[in-house]
C-alpha cells in the first residue's frame, strides 16, 4: 500500500465503503425500499426551495431598489407593488412544498433507522444464541449489552432523519451552485475556494474528532466491563474486600475517558471555530468582488449584474445555509458504518458447531449405542496451552450406570462437555454407537443427552413449568403444538388464585393431564416431590427469584427431575447431587439406577464413595485416565 492510500485509509470516508452495505443489512421489506426511496426523493426535492428562494430574494431587492429610485410621478409603481407582491405569494408556496418534503423526508428516515435497527438486533441476538461456547469463553464481560445498546444506538442515530437532512444539503448545495454560476460567473467561481477549505476541515478535524471519539469509547467499554463484572460478585468483592482496588480500576479508566473526551471537544472546538473563520472571510471576498462585478457591469452598459443578482449569489452560497454544516454528520455515519462492522463479526457468524440446525445432511442420531473416546485430547480455547485432557481413551457401556471420578480440575466436566458437543475434541475420536459424533446433528444430540450439573439454572416461573421445560424444549415433542408454555402458566395462575391443581388438570386436554404425570413422575424419582408439595402452592408456586429461592439441594433435585421429564436415553450427571447429604444423595443414584430403563447414566463424582453402585468407573486424574473397574476392582488396587 502506498503512503497516499495510507494516508487516505485514516479518513472517515473508508469506513463510509460499509455504510451502503449498512442500510440493506438484515434483510429489509418492501416496506423499507419504500422508506428509502421516499426519503431520498423528499430530501432531493426539500435542496431545491433555498436556491429558488435565493433568486426571488435577489429579483425582490432590484425590485426595491427600483421602487426607492423611482423619482418621475409617472412611473408605474403599482405594476411594480404587484410584480413584489406575486413574489411574496410564491415564497409562501415554495415555503409550504419545503415544509412538505422536510416533513417526508425526515418521518421516512426515521422510521427507516429505527426499523433497521429492529432488524439488525434481531439478527444479532439469534445469531449469537447459534454460537459454540468456545466463543463465549473468549468474549469479553460487557461486550454484548455495549453492542446492543452503544452501538445499536450509533447505527440509529447514523442511519435516521440526519441521512435525509445530509442529502438535502447537498441537492441545496448543487442548486446553490448552479444558480450562482449563472448569475454572476466570475464571483461565484471564486467562492468556490470554500470547498477545498471546507474538505479539508472536515477531513482533518473529522479524523481528529474520530481518533479521540474511539479512545473515549474503548476506555468506557472498560470501566463498563469492570462494573458489570463487579455487579454479578458483589457478595464476591464484599468477601475479599476487593472494593477499593475495583473503585481505582474504574475511576482510572473513567480519567482517561475525561482525557480523550477534552483532546475530542478541543478538535471539535476548532473545526468549529474555522468554520466561521472560513465563512466570514468568504463574505468580506463576496462583498468587495460584488461591488467591483456591479460597478463593471454599470461602466459597461451590460445590466446583467444587479445589486440583486450579487445578493442572491451571496445568500445561496454564504448566508443562506452550509451545505458543510452538515460536515460532521460524515462521521457520524462513519461511526454507524464501524458500528456495523463490528456487529457484523457476530451477527454473520457462522458457528463451528450450530447446535439450532435442524434440517440436516447429517446422521440421524443413534438412539443408542456405545460411547467411545479414542485418544482424545482437548485444550480450552481460552488457554490452548493448556491441556485439559491428555489422550484420553474409554468406552461408557450402552445402557450401564457409569462414573466418571477424579480430583478438582482433572477433566471430568470437560469429558461431559465434549460428549454433549458443547467443544470439539482437539485430536482423537468420539464414536456415539459407532459414530463420529462430529457427523451427528447437534440439536438431536443435545436432546437425547440429559445434562444435569453442579449449580443448574432455574427459571423464574412456577415449579411445574421449570420442569415441563425439560419437554417443552425438545422440538418435534408430541406437546408441541398444544402451546404447552402458555397453558402451564395459565394452569399454575389459576392455581395461585386458590382453585384446586387436579380440578384445574381435569379440564385440560388429555396430552396435558399426561404431561403433569410425567412431570410428577420424574419429580418423585428425583426426590423431589415432597419438598415441592411442601412449597405454598405446591407445582404452581414461582421459584427462581430472590425472595424464593431454592436452596442448593433443592435446586440439584428440580434439575434432575427437568432432565429425566424427557426421558433422554442418555443421561449426564455433573456432580448433580453434590449439595445433597449423602443419604439423599446415595437415595437418589441407588432409585436412578434401578429406574433407568436401559438408559446410559453417566455421573461424574469425586470421590468413589458416592458412586459405589456404578458398573464401571474411571477414574481421572490431571487429565489422563489412570484407572478403571468396579468400586471393588478399584478398592482392590489400590490395596496394593
Ligand atoms: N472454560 C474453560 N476455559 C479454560 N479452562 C477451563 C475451562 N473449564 C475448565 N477449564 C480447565 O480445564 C481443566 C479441567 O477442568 P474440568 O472442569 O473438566 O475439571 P473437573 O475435573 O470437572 O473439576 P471439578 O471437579 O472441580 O469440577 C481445569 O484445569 C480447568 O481449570
Amino acid at each position: 500500500m502506498s503512503a497516499a492510500s495510507r494516508w487516505i485509509g485514516r479518513f472517515p470516508f473508508r469506513r463510509r465503503y460499509g455504510y451502503r452495505a449498512l442500510l440493506f443489512r438484515a434483510k429489509p421489506s418492501n416496506l423499507d425500499y419504500f422508506l428509502l426511496t421516499i426519503g431520498t426523493s423528499a430530501a432531493i426535492a426539500a435542496g431545491v426551495p433555498f436556491p429558488l428562494l435565493g433568486i426571488l430574494f435577489g429579483q425582490l431587492v432590484d425590485d426595491l431598489n427600483s421602487i426607492s429610485c423611482i423619482s418621475s410621478p409617472h412611473a408605474d409603481k403599482a405594476a411594480l407593488e404587484r410584480s413584489i407582491q406575486a413574489k411574496v405569494m410564491l415564497m409562501i408556496y415554495i415555503s409550504i412544498g419545503n415544509f412538505i418534503a422536510i416533513y417526508v423526508h425526515t418521518s421516512c428516515w426515521s422510521l427507516f433507522g429505527e426499523r433497521l435497527v429492529a432488524r439488525l438486533r434481531r439478527c444479532y441476538f439469534k445469531n449469537l444464541l447459534r454460537q459454540e461456547i468456545a466463543f463465549f469463553d473468549n468474549l469479553p464481560a460487557g461486550e454484548v449489552p455495549t453492542r446492543l445498546t452503544t452501538d445499536m444506538e450509533t447505527i440509529r442515530v447514523g442511519t435516521s432523519e440526519r441521512v435525509g437532512i445530509f442529502i438535502s444539503s447537498f441537492a441545496y448545495l448543487a442548486g446553490a451552485y448552479t444558480v450562482a454560476l449563472l448569475k454572476v460567473p466570475r464571483l461565484a467561481a471564486m467562492l468556490t475556494f470554500m470547498i477545498p477549505a471546507y474538505v479539508l476541515m472536515v477531513i482533518v478535524g473529522g479524523m481528529y474528532i474520530g481518533r479521540f471519539m474511539a479512545r473515549a469509547s474503548q476506555h468506557f467499554a472498560a470501566a463498563t466491563s469492570v462494573v458489570s463484572q463487579s455487579l454479578s460478585n458483589v457478595a464476591l468483592i464484599h468477601a475479599l474486600g476487593a472494593h477499593q482496588r475495583l473503585e481505582a480500576r474504574i475511576v482510572e479508566s473513567l480519567e482517561k475517558v475525561q482525557r480523550a473526551a477534552m483532546k475530542k471537544a478541543i478538535a471539535a472546538a476548532t473545526q468549529f471555530g474555522f468554520t466561521f473563520l472560513v465563512a466570514y472571510s468568504a463574505n468580506a471576498v463576496a462583498f468587495w468582488q460584488g461591488s467591483s462585478e456591479i460597478s463593471r457591469a454599470a461602466e459597461s452598459n451590460a445590466p446583467n449584474v444587479t445589486a440583486g443578482a450579487v445578493y442572491t449569489v451571496i445568500f445561496v452560497l454564504l448566508d443562506g445555509k452550509s451545505a458543510f454544516q452538515v460536515a460532521p454528520f460524515l462521521q457520524i455515519f462513519g461511526a454507524a458504518a464501524a458500528a456495523g462492522q463490528t456487529l457484523s463479526t457476530v451477527a454473520d457468524r457462522n458457528p463451528s458447531i450450530d447446535g439450532t440446525l435442524t434440517a440436516t445432511n447429517q446422521d440421524p442420531m443413534p438412539r443408542y449405542g456405545d460411547i467411545t473416546f479414542r485418544e482424545v485430547t482437548f485444550s480450552y480455547p481460552s488457554r490452548p496451552e493448556y491441556q485439559a485432557l491428555k489422550s484420553v481413551s474409554f468406552k461408557i457401556a450402552e445402557g450401564g450406570f457409569t462414573a466418571i471420578v477424579g480430583s478438582s480440575g482433572s477433566g471430568k466436566s470437560t469429558i461431559g462437555g465434549l460428549m454433549s458437543r458443547l467443544y470439539d475434541s482437539c485430536t482423537g475420536r468420539i464414536l456415539l454407537g459407532g459414530n463420529e459424533i462430529s457427523t451427528l446433528n447437534v440439536r438431536q444430540l443435545r436432546q437425547s443427552i440429559g445434562v444435569v450439573d453442579q449449580d443448574p439454572a432455574i427459571l423464574y416461573c412456577s415449579v411445574l413449568e421449570n420442569i415441563a421445560f425439560g419437554i417443552a424444549s425438545v422440538s418435534g415433542h408430541k406437546s408441541e403444538q398444544y402451546h404447552i408454555g402458555s397453558r402451564l402458566f395459565a394452569i399454575t395462575k389459576k392455581v395461585r388464585k386458590g382453585q384446586d391443581l387436579r380440578s384445574v388438570l381435569s379440564k385440560e386436554p388429555q396430552i396435558i393431564q399426561r404431561l403433569f404425570e410425567e412431570v410428577e413422575q420424574a419429580a418423585i424419582l428425583a426426590n423431589a416431590h415432597e419438598f415441592i408439595q411442601s412449597l405454598q402452592y405446591g407445582y404452581a408456586t414461582v421459584i427462581g427469584s430472590v425472595e424464593m429461592e431454592l436452596s442448593g439441594g433443592q435446586k440439584q433435585r428440580l434439575a434432575l427431575a427437568r432432565a429425566l421429564v424427557r426421558d433422554p436415553p442418555i443421561l449426564l450427571l455433573d456432580e448433580a447431587t453434590s449439595a445433597l447429604d449423602s443419604i439423599s444423595e446415595q437415595e437418589i443414584l441407588a432409585s436412578l439406577k434401578e429406574n433407568r430403563r436401559e438408559k446410559t447414566t453417566v455421573t461424574i463424582a469425586h470421590r468413589l464413595g458416592t458412586v459405589k453402585d456404578a458398573d464401571h468407573i474411571i477414574v481421572l486424574h490431571d487429565g489422563l485416565v489412570v484407572e478403571e473397574g468396579t468400586h471393588d476392582e478399584l478398592l482392590r488396587n489400590e490395596g496394593r
